[in-house]
């Protein structure tokens, strides 16, 4: 197991934060409040980990002796406000144990460790978030980030969940965590949660064409076609706006799109896309995150994506001009013009040849 990382830095910034106060919060314990109105994309917290574990060491013994190690490296107000931190799973194993397990966050999906960040440990959860946590590899710090503008007053949240879920499923899984939710979506009255669980079945839905779009196994199905492909990661933005989402699945879904156009060796909507992409995740984890700087590459040049093929036809996309901001968004995701618009379109050729025609008179 890693040696516990204790740093001066961490001890000195907790709590050195001004944009928000760890306070009562009605039938959640402690939370975070926001002191100031903090605009969206805000880096609201930034933090070393107390100290690194690995959740997955079986041995408890070897967990509590390495915990007890960090722990005595630490100066007394740093043990006293990790002793302060809720403990859900009891003192069977011993309170050092239990305070981990209550409060560690993974370093990233599917990270083999966890750290220990006192102030992001008192961040409670919603499943509808206005604030998102990513863990920084460049900078070793838990970030935390405004996913919309946060009023004064307003309870900072960050969803525990690395997947959004519907109702029972996502109550179920924070069940697991041992406290039955009380955000605002899970509170909401029944019809409106059913018409949230319905949104988020369409956006499972959506999310299943993607990943089958990508399957090479899967290519004989027909969503194997560019337009296609774009049409699903369109559809997955529009059911996810339609749920009120403002997460880093927004992020997620240009950066597909991306991956789609630079397959297809469109370089000119893969840099449109690469664009917004590094737009929307530099709101969610700032500037230097990994995904951050790997995109920004793309953005400069789409080709140097591995998925990146030269067009079939080897001409490159024009970008189109003079369109207003709808048709744009269409030509873009690769969709028809509207009926009417096409009508517009029409009219305007035919009263242009018309203009032509009486020039020529
Ligand atoms: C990591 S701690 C968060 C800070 C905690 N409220 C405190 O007082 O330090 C997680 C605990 O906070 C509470 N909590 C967090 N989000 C909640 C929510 N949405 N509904 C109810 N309780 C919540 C639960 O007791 C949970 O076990």
């Amino acid at each position: 197991m890693e040696e516990a990382s204790v740093s001066d830095e961490a001890a000195a910034q907790v709590g050195s934060e001004s944009l928000y106060a760890i306070q009562p919060i009605p039938g959640k314990g402690l939370g975070l409040i926001a002191t100031k109105d903090i605009p969206k994309g805000t880096r609201i917290l930034s933090e070393l980990p107390l100290f690194k574990v690995s959740p997955g060491e079986s041995n408890r013994q070897i967990l509590t002796d390495h915990i007890t190690k960090a722990l005595k490296d630490l100066d007394k107000e740093k043990q006293r406000a990790f002793l302060d931190l809720p403990n859900v799973y009891g003192l069977d194993d011993g309170p050092f144990l239990g305070i981990t397990r209550s409060n560690a966050m993974p370093l990233g999906p599917d990270a083999p460790q966890a750290g220990l960040f006192l102030d992001a440990a008192r961040i409670n959860h919603s499943c509808r978030p206005n604030a998102h946590k990513s863990w920084n590899a460049n900078i070793v710090r838990l970030t935390v980030h405004a996913l919309c503008d946060i009023k004064q007053g307003q309870e900072i949240t960050i969803s525990y969940l690395e997947i959004t879920k519907i109702y029972v499923v996502r109550q179920a899984l924070l069940k697991r965590l041992l406290f039955d939710c009380k955000c605002e979506l899970c509170s909401a009255p029944r019809h409106r949660r059913q018409q949230s669980d319905g949104r988020i079945h369409a956006v499972e839905m959506v999310e299943m064409g993607l990943h089958m779009y990508f399957s090479e196994s899967l290519s004989y199905l027909p969503a194997h076609d560019y337009a296609g492909g774009l049409t699903y990661a369109l559809g997955m933005f529009t059911e996810l706006k339609a749920e009120g989402a403002r997460d880093a699945r927004f992020p997620g879904v240009y950066h597909t799109a991306f991956k789609i156009s630079v397959k297809n060796g469109d370089k000119t909507r893969a840099k449109i896309f690469a664009e917004r992409a590094y737009a929307a995740r530099v709101v969610v984890e700032g500037d230097d995150s990994p995904l951050a700087v790997e995109l920004a590459q793309f953005v400069e040049e789409p080709t140097r994506h591995p998925l990146y093929r030269p067009s079939a036809d080897g001409k490159e996309v024009e970008l189109p001009r003079e369109l207003s901001a709808s048709q744009f968004e269409k030509w873009l995701w690769k969709q028809r013009p509207d009926v009417g618009e096409e009508e517009d379109e029409d009219e305007i050729e035919e009263s242009e040849s018309e203009d032509e025609d009486d020039d020529d008179l």
